[in-house]
């Protein structure tokens, strides 16, 4: 396995040390609506381990993209707590939940969002060198991850050189970059036709398994669903498993 994979703090425990990577402990959101409200979650209960894929699938509007904005630190929720790696957010500051989200949780969205005037290699690096990593360290962990996704031919390419299922295989490598221990995917592969979205799910996959990072993966593809750990859904703004 490569070393880019071999970070102490995302390797998989086993027994009474497997401790959650992520939990949502009866999470509340929601929005203002003319004079009344839209409850989106009501009390959502989640909770993802180490080396673990779990699909939340639901309707459009059920509060997909809430979800994972709660769990991704990028909102406060109305009521309840969230807990990234045994800490709970709800106390900390904003300097705080954003220093965890930049280290210990990566995106992936639908649309890749690389920085178009840099190559494979620099857009994996960035996320690193925004860490106050070395340059020549950055490079050789880029590179590693790349490799990883089957791209060691394409690393010198920008995304406008890259095919659909290329670019995002560089955004996951740029996701997993600083060794996050939750990865947050929104429809990754939504945009791709099926055999490279299998494609592009089977290099999340074996990335998920050698390292140990959870993962919560938004998709409307129910065969791919039928392929992660365990199905999630919303049901009247709560997580229930299928
Ligand atoms: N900032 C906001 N203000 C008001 N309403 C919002 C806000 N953000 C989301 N909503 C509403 O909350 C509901 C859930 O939105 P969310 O984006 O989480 O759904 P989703 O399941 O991800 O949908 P889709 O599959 O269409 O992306 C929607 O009805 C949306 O209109």
């Amino acid at each position: 396995m490569s070393n880019a994979l071999t970070d102490e703090r995302q390797k998989p425990k086993s027994g009474a040390e497997r401790a959650p990577a992520l939990r949502l402990l009866g999470v509340e959101r929601h929005y203002k609506e003319g004079s009344g409200k839209l409850s989106i979650l009501t009390g959502a209960n989640l909770a993802i381990y180490p080396g673990e894929i779990v699909a939340l699938v639901a309707p459009s509007g059920a509060g997909k993209s809430t979800v994972l904005h709660m769990a991704g630190l990028l909102e406060r929720p109305d009521g309840g707590d969230v807990e990234i790696g045994g800490r709970l957010a709800g106390s900390l500051g904003d300097a705080e939940r954003t220093a965890i989200r930049r280290l210990e949780i990566g995106f992936v969205y639908q649309f890749h969002h690389l920085l178009p005037e840099f190559t494979a290699l620099e857009n994996v690096m960035m996320p690193q060198l925004i860490r106050g990593l070395n340059r020549k360290e950055a490079a050789r962990r880029a590179a590693e991850l790349l490799a990883y996704m089957k791209l060691e031919a394409r690393v010198t390419h920008r995304p406008s050189e890259l095919s659909g299922g290329e670019q995002q295989r560089v955004a996951i490598a740029r996701a997993v970059a600083n060794a996050p221990r939750l990865l947050l995917a929104d429809e990754p592969t939504g945009n791709l036709d099926p055999e490279t979205s299998h494609y592009v799910f089977e290099a999340l996959e074996a990335l998920v398994r050698a390292s140990g990072l959870a993962a919560l993966f938004v998709t409307h593809n129910m065969e791919l669903a039928e392929r992660m750990d365990r199905r999630i859904t919303l049901q009247a703004g709560k997580i229930v498993e299928f």
